[in-house]
């Protein structure tokens, strides 16, 4: 496959979730609301990603393959829960999608959003358009986005002018609605991002993400560092904002969460999409067709409580065959090739479609 370069992204530094103050104020036409379900064709996808891959290429010549061959579409009004062990390429997939990867990555396969292709955009057009207006980002590290010098109010407020127009009092009400929402408490918002801790410094990078309104909101973890209470009312709040017709990418490790807020659910293995699923089958029944999907269920304390034994594979160094098989209680001969996802399961042996015993 060919790869191409990253771009050099030149990441605004009051975070992602709103373009620099060069942007044009030209506001973007809102995505078509949901499919009325009365009708039969369904929206057209806000998100339309084709075999994704991002490679990064390390000293010595040897690559990283972090993300390989990711498909997935994503409809407005749609939540998709990305879910997977640290370390197997959720975030990198979303840096791809913003084009924010480092100098040492390259990208291949296609992921059209609103008739541009992320991957091949330019920086400009990344800059200008894309970032914050057609995509927003609650990114991982909140604190590594948030600008240092400059007080919670003041950053939610420049986004919010710059993405709403709001100008004077309509400015201040709707900097404070903003913080609201995310549940960023009034008294904090004078506080730098410093004097915040990670919980509060999350709901300050949620606010600013929701400000713009984008038609597809990609969500890296933005329940992390919240108490349950918290992490119940931050989802709702994201569940909410997809019923108002965004597309949602939501990327957590906190299965709990996913299944609260999931239309369907995305299982990452190794870099690549394993299992792609309507959510309530996920996690009802018949539950995960994939063996390492099931596994990370049955992880959970309220399940099985049995941790799938073994540890995933480098990058640097994955097998021909499934990159799973070598932790599968399930393994055959056949699992020295790759499978492909079909019908949303990338298994040789999947578990059938029946009723758990
Ligand atoms: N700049 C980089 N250079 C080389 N490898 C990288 C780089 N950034 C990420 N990686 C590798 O890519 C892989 C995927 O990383 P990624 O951050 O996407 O994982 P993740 O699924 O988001 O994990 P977590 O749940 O811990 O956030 C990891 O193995 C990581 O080490
Ligand atoms: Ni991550």
């Amino acid at each position: 496959m060919t790869h191409r370069p990253a771009r050099d992204a030149k990441t605004s530094a009051h975070g992602l979730a709103a373009p620099g103050p060069t942007a044009d104020a030209a506001p973007v036409p809102a995505d078509p609301a949901p499919q009325d379900p009365g009708t039969a064709a369904p929206a057209e996808p806000v998100l339309s990603v084709r075999d994704l891959s991002v490679r990064f290429r390390m000293r010595g010549g040897r690559d990283i393959a972090a993300v390989s061959d990711a498909s997935f579409d994503l409809r407005p009004g749609e939540c998709l829960a990305l879910v997977g062990e640290s370390g197997c390429g959720k975030s990198v997939l979303a840096s791809a999608l913003l084009g924010l990867l480092p100098r040492n990555a390259t990208t291949a396969g296609q992921a059209l959003a609103g008739g541009i292709d992320l991957l091949a955009a330019d920086e400009r057009t990344l800059a200008r358009t894309v970032r914050g207006r057609r995509v927003g980002l609650v990114p991982q590290s909140p604190s590594a986005h948030l600008t240092p010098v400059r007080t919670v109010r003041s950053q939610l407020r420049e986004t919010v002018r710059e993405l709403t127009g709001a100008r004077k009092t309509a400015l201040r009400q709707a900097t404070e609605a903003a913080a609201e929402r995310a549940a960023f408490p009034a008294d904090h918002l004078d506080r730098y991002p410093h004097q915040l801790s990670g919980g509060l410094a999350q709901r300050a990078a949620t606010a600013l993400a929701l400000v713009g309104d984008a038609p597809l909101l990609l969500a890296d973890e933005p329940t992390t560092g919240l108490d349950r209470d918290l992490v119940d009312r931050t989802v709702d709040e994201l569940r909410r904002h997809a019923d108002a017709g965004h597309a949602l990418l939501m990327i957590t490790h906190d299965l709990a969460a996913a299944e609260r807020i999931a239309d369907r659910v995305a299982v990452m293995y190794a870099g690549r999409v394993v299992e792609l699923t309507d959510a309530r089958a996920f996690f009802g029944t018949p539950g995960p067709r994939h063996p390492y999907a099931r596994g990370l269920l049955d992880a959970l304390p309220e399940r099985a409580f049995a941790p799938i034994p073994g540890m995933p594979p480098e990058l640097g160094d994955l097998p021909e065959g499934c990159a799973f098989a070598a932790r599968c209680a399930r393994t055959t001969s056949a699992c020295g090739t790759l499978p492909a996802l079909d019908a949303g399961t990338a298994c040789h042996h999947p578990h059938e479609e029946a009723p758990r015993a």
